[in-house]
């Protein structure tokens, strides 16, 4: 019994055909059939969805990495604008013109896009939302020139094994070449006013030169110089020309320029600065130190003193030496002297050596040099090598020295170099002139920057000087000229047989004046003695174990011709001017290209001809002559000499090796 009634859905049944049970089974088998349509339903959905999200994150991926590079390319757009400096104008052109372009570039980017996704088979439903539309973007793509690179399908970019191209790819640096950093030399430097080398055939007659007074002219003749050098012909003027406006500051209130020279050995480099510095003070009313020469030993500085006393003497010009060759009250009595509580200058030019001009500054020793004018720095780099003792600031500090006891006399007012300003101009000033010369002139900028040039002029004989020195990359030195009659020789020796090879020149080759040259005082001491004991040759020896005295006289016996052979250590290397000397020998080969250089510039001096003869050991050969080669040699030849050319002087050498080895003995002892 039924107490509810049911109502159930018995489905579109055929009443009258169908029994009761037919009909529950037909029902239930078509509930089954709608099941599974929906079951299939939902699965379709499912991989529907599956599918738009994934392409969804392809978009999301595609729009990060276009993000970076419109990132990249707006960094690099300000970049160029900062250095274009451009104005408004830049900007308006950059935020119409360049987005224009920038947006038909995505366009074009996307269509190209689209045709590969078709192209890869990718499904047609897919294609829209894997491209990167201007639509879908709120941003403005920029960079679409990496973005157009970089639109290749996912299924392609991962296919490949290397990066999407249109990206920095990072690493792999070794496959690049490394550049070579190549030297730049200043302009200054690379383009210098070009002193000919050769002497003899580019003399200039002196009255060609303008500016030189009738007395100087006279002067010059007298002392045998017709003609000048061509360095003389090219700094004099130069000179000159910046003191044409007297002591004071030139034309424009434009400070002159600092000069360098670098030209060889013997080429009249002394004279190119004692005529024009002569000429400039010779119109000077009151006697104030105004020129200043430094050279490094006091052999120099006294040569240099004896031609400027030579020169100015009957100019009233007054020339002093403070080197150390007299006493310290000596060369303090010849500075200044005091008449009436007034300090008064007795020395218009000082020669002097670095070391006793500190001593007299320190000293407070009345060395004013307030009234500096002329700075000169003979053999320039040896004293920038010695520029750690300071001197060269010591000296700059005196000569601005402010508050000076002669301010309050003096009309003119020293200021250190600034920037020049309408107010630094009204004053008259001084200004400081730095003259610099060497034969061996660093060509290395950070050197010559610790001399503080004011806008240098460089003259140069050296033809090897370029803005960059491409041609010669492996080249790691200097390049400098050598004297034109000048003939370079080498002889391979063995260390028994040098001492032999030297007694051959003399004696048997009647080779003589000799100037030799030992690396060390204690070699040329021994070789000294050994040549007197063994006889025949007048020879001396020239270091420092002499006194000035006797170095003194021993230089002028050698120029005099009493002695055929001077062995020295390199204290007459450097500048030292011995007329007459027709044979340099490097007794030791000298290990710095600079002072092989110096060694042979003793003679092949003012245009005359001479000889050199380098001693190499066999394992010295290699390295000295590419040495020789790199520094601009014109050519170094051999010169062997055979062992039966010394057969005939061995058994006395032997028996003087003897007598060597005993007075070497007694000299220790005692
Ligand atoms: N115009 C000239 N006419 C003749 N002789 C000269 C002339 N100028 C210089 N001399 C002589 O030439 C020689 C060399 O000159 P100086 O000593 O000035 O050379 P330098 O270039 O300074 O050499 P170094 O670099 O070795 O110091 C000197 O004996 C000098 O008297």
């Amino acid at each position: 019994m039924s107490l509810f009634l049911v109502n159930r859905y018995l489905g579109e049944e055929d009443e009258g055909s169908i029994t009761k049970e037919s009909r529950s089974q037909a029902l239930l088998a078509r509930l089954k059939q709608k099941a599974k349509e929906k079951q299939s339903l939902t699965e379709k959905r499912e991989q529907l969805q599956d599918k738009q999200t994934e392409q969804q994150d392809i978009k999301k991926r595609r729009k990060n990495d276009i993000d970076d590079i419109q990132d990249q390319h707006q960094h690099k757009k300000r970049k160029s604008k900062d250095v274009a400096l451009c104005g408004s104008d830049c900007d308006n052109y950059d935020g119409t013109v360049e987005q224009k372009k920038q947006k038909k570039k995505k366009k074009d980017a996307n269509q190209k896009l689209m045709r590969k996704n078709d192209q890869s088979g990718s499904s047609a439903e897919a294609a829209p939302d894997a491209l990167v539309s201007g639509r879908d973007g709120p941003e403005d793509t920029g960079g679409q020139e990496e973005a157009e690179t970089e639109s290749v399908s996912p299924k392609q970019s991962s296919d490949k094994t290397s990066a999407p191209s249109g990206f920095t790819v990072l690493g792999g640096f070794e496959k690049k070449p490394v550049q070579k950093v190549q030297r730049v030399l200043p302009q200054w430097l690379a383009e210098p006013d070009v002193i000919h080398r050769d002497i003899k055939n580019n003399l200039v007659p002196i009255s060609d030169i303008s500016g030189i007074s009738v007395q100087l002219q006279k002067k010059l003749q007298n002392n045998g110089i017709e003609h000048f050098f061509p360095v003389q012909a090219e700094v004099i003027p130069a000179i000159l020309e910046s003191a044409q406006q007297g002591l004071l500051i030139g034309r424009g209130g434009y400070k002159p320029r600092d000069i360098c020279v670098s030209a060889p050995t013997g080429s009249g480099k002394t004279l190119s600065f004692v005529i024009p510095v002569i000429q400039v003070l010779m119109e000077r009313v009151v006697c104030e130190v105004r020129a200043l020469a430094v050279l490094p030993t006091k052999e120099l500085a006294q040569q240099v003193y004896k031609v400027f006393t030579s020169y100015a003497e009957g100019t009233g010009l007054k020339v002093i030496t403070l080197a150390g060759q007299k006493s310290f009250a000596a060369e303090q009595a010849s500075i200044s002297e005091h008449r009436g509580g007034t300090r008064r200058s007795l020395a218009d030019i000082v020669v002097a050596t670095p070391g006793r001009l500190v001593d007299h500054i320190n000293k407070n020793s009345g060395l004013c040099l307030e009234h500096l004018r002329f700075l000169i720095i003979d053999e320039a780099d040896r004293m920038i090598d010695s520029m750690h003792q300071s001197w060269l600031s010591q000296v700059i500090k005196e000569v601005f020295r402010s508050g000076g006891e002669s301010e309050s006399v003096s009309i003119f007012r020293r200021m250190e170099p600034a920037y020049i300003t309408a107010a630094s101009l009204s004053p008259p000033q001084i200004p400081l002139q730095k003259l610099l010369f060497s034969a061996t002139l660093t060509q290395n900028p950070e050197k010559l920057q610790q001399l503080g040039l004011h806008q240098p002029r460089l003259f140069s004989s050296v033809h090897g000087h370029a803005k960059t020195t491409p041609a010669a990359p492996s080249q790691k030195q200097d390049r400098f000229d050598f004297p034109e009659g000048l003939t370079e020789y080498y002889v391979p020796c063995t260390l028994s047989n040098k001492p032999l090879l030297i007694l051959h020149f003399i004696l048997r080759m009647k080779l003589s004046p000799i100037l030799c040259f030992t690396n060390s005082r204690e070699a040329a001491h021994r070789l000294h003695l050994l040549v007197q004991l063994f006889g025949g040759i007048q020879a001396a020896e020239f270091s420092s174990r002499l006194s000035p005295g006797e170095r003194r006289k021993t230089l002028k016996d050698f120029e005099q011709g009493k002695i055929q052979l001077l062995i020295s250590t390199d204290a007459a290397a450097r500048g030292i001017d011995i007329d007459g000397v027709k044979y340099v020998v490097n007794y030791d080969a000298p290990q710095y290209i600079r002072t092989y250089i110096h060694r042979v510039g003793r003679t092949a001096r003012a245009g005359k001809a001479g000889l050199s003869f380098t001693f190499l050991l066999r394992v010295q050969e290699k390295n000295f002559l590419q040495m020789v080669v790199e520094a601009g040699s014109p050519g170094i030849q051999k010169q062997a000499v055979k062992s039966e050319n010394l057969k005939s002087m061995e058994d006395q050498y032997e028996k003087t090796l003897q007598k060597l080895a005993d007075v070497i003995k007694d000299e220790k002892s005692k």
